[in-house]
């Protein structure tokens, strides 16, 4: 009998402090992964956008019916054109804003019907001081912490479980989705350089023979405005923890 074989593919890319420059850089790679075969492109965390924690507020937007969201609704539009489902990340201002002005870090999948088919919300905020060493960041600054684990979602790869970046160091919220059921794991994530170095591909191997799931790690890469960078190295991690892609 023929394998029935489904193509993903695995983005890297560096966004900016403009969201309408990184709209391009997504719609572009969106097309190409649908013009070579895949049924599902994985894209980053920040896609929407990277800035400095002053601009976050003001570049971040509601993903509610009604409410303006020009980043969201190009990634639908593209996905649908090119008959791709989409995994993505943006900042997602709450609908009930608080004072504060933070967002969420929200983690959505867009069918090739151009849908959002699912949304979770990271719940481990990267909250770290690598001393000397390393940077000094602090998510909880600008992001509130999503509170739920979202059920593995139906696409052409199988159930797919969304995490986000740091939650991979969390392995007990990979278990719980493998438990329900997810054969594909997605991890969006722009990884410091210094902890990348150290931790990405070994993290994202670990998950993957843990839980008997193919991982997909996309990832922002290089210099976002100066002083921010990201590691890259994006890859496609099989249930034996061979890195394929
Ligand atoms: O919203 C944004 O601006 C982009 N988001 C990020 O860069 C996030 C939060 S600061 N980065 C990580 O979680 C890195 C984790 C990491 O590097 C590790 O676990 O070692």
């Amino acid at each position: 009998m023929a394998t029935h074989r489904v193509l993903a593919a695995v983005a890297q890319l560096t966004s900016v402090p403009s969201v309408e420059t990184n709209i391009g850089v997504v719609v572009d790679l969106v097309r190409r992964a649908g013009a070579a075969g895949a049924k599902v492109l994985f894209l980053p965390e920040a896609s929407d956008f990277i800035a400095p924690a002053s601009s976050v507020p003001d570049l971040s937007r509601p993903i509610v019916d009604g409410e303006r969201n020009d980043f969201v609704d190009i990634v639908k539009t593209a996905a649908r054109e090119a008959d791709i489902y989409v995994n993505v990340c943006v900042h997602e201002t709450p609908s009930q804003a608080e004072s504060s002005g933070r967002c969420y870090n929200t983690n959505l999948v867009v069918s090739n019907m151009g849908d959002i088919v699912a949304l979770y919300r990271k719940m481990h905020l990267f909250d770290v001081d690598l001393g000397p060493s390393g940077p000094t960041i602090k998510e909880s600054n600008t992001t509130i912490p999503g509170t739920t684990l979202v059920a593995p979602v139906v696409t052409p790869i199988g159930l797919l479980g969304l995490q986000t970046c740091y939650d991979l160091r969390f392995t007990q919220e990979s278990n719980r989705l493998a438990k329900h059921g997810a054969q594909c794991l997605t991890y969006p994530s722009a990884f410091a350089l210094h902890t990348g170095a150290a931790h990405w591909e070994l993290l994202l191997r670990a998950r993957a023979v843990e839980n008997q799931c193919y991982v997909f790690g996309s990832a922002q890469i290089g210099e976002h405005f100066p002083g921010r960078q990201s590691y890259g190295h994006a890859m496609i991690v099989d249930p034996w923890g061979s890195v394929v892609a």
